[in-house]
């Protein structure tokens, strides 16, 4: 569920838990989605447009981001633009979702590493080499993509401070003496982790099945084949 007007008191681990699952469904129907174009790599190109030294992917992300945020997306903290743009004008009246985050948390932001992990690094773990033309669609697509990633990776933030509303003493104590292993190992479970990294390979070969009718068994689409394949190479190994 978005976040809304509940009370601090109704984010609980488990809720927050139960969000974070429903973001990976739609991670993985992004990246299928995405998956149906080629390469298209006009669509990164910045000469290409000859407007600024900007790519298609860029502009277009820029513009409707901006469109988007006149329209109230950016004033609930679940969302992070990619471009954050000053401009005061706002065709929605300020909304007032619930401050849930201490001031220097809402102040992390790795927007930048995630841009520059989907173009440099997944991306190229999927996608098939070609031009179909569909830059716009292209662009749509990867945008869809970065900001399901982002959402999901930011939650971190939710997720850290329902932690610490749970253990405030023992938090604040590490806090204070700046041990980041301590914080590290409150933080993270290993096994969740493992769990969650099974799940998603687990889910994204049953979003690939082309579903039929007649076949007992679903064809496997070639993206969860190519995905699964760099997922594996990458993150396997080490569960
Ligand atoms: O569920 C948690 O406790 C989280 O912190 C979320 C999450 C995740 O992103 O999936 C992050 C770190 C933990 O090691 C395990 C899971």
């Amino acid at each position: 569920r978005p976040l809304n007007d509940a009370p601090m008191e109704s984010f609980t681990l488990d809720s927050l838990r139960a969000s974070l699952e429903g973001q990976e469904d739609v991670i993985l129907l992004c990246l299928i989605e995405r998956a149906t174009f080629a390469n298209n790599s006009p669509t990164y190109d910045p000469s290409y447009l000859g407007v600024q030294n900007l790519s298609i992917v860029e502009l277009f992300i820029r513009q409707t981001e901006a469109m988007e945020a006149k329209f109230g997306r950016y004033q609930n903290p679940e969302e992070l633009p990619f471009f954050p743009n000053s401009s005061p004008i706002q065709m929605v009246p300020p909304h007032k979702f619930p401050q849930i985050l201490y001031p220097p948390a809402a102040s992390v932001n790795v927007s930048k590493v995630i841009w520059d992990a989907y173009f440099n690094e997944l991306l190229p773990m999927f996608i098939k080499d070609g031009d179909d033309g569909n830059y716009q669609q292209t662009a749509a697509a990867d945008l869809s993509c970065l900001q399901a990633l982002s959402k999901r990776i930011h939650y971190g933030r939710f997720v850290g401070e329902v932690k610490f509303s749970e253990d405030p003493q023992n938090f604040s104590h590490a806090i204070q003496a700046k041990d980041i292993q301590t914080l590290m190992n409150m933080v993270t479970f290993a096994s969740l982790e493992e769990a969650v990294v099974k799940r998603v390979f687990k889910k994204a070969e049953v979003f690939g099945q082309n579903v039929t009718l007649e076949q007992q068994d679903a064809e496997k689409d070639l993206f969860s084949s190519h995905l699964i394949h760099y997922m594996s190479k990458r993150w396997k190994s080490s569960y």
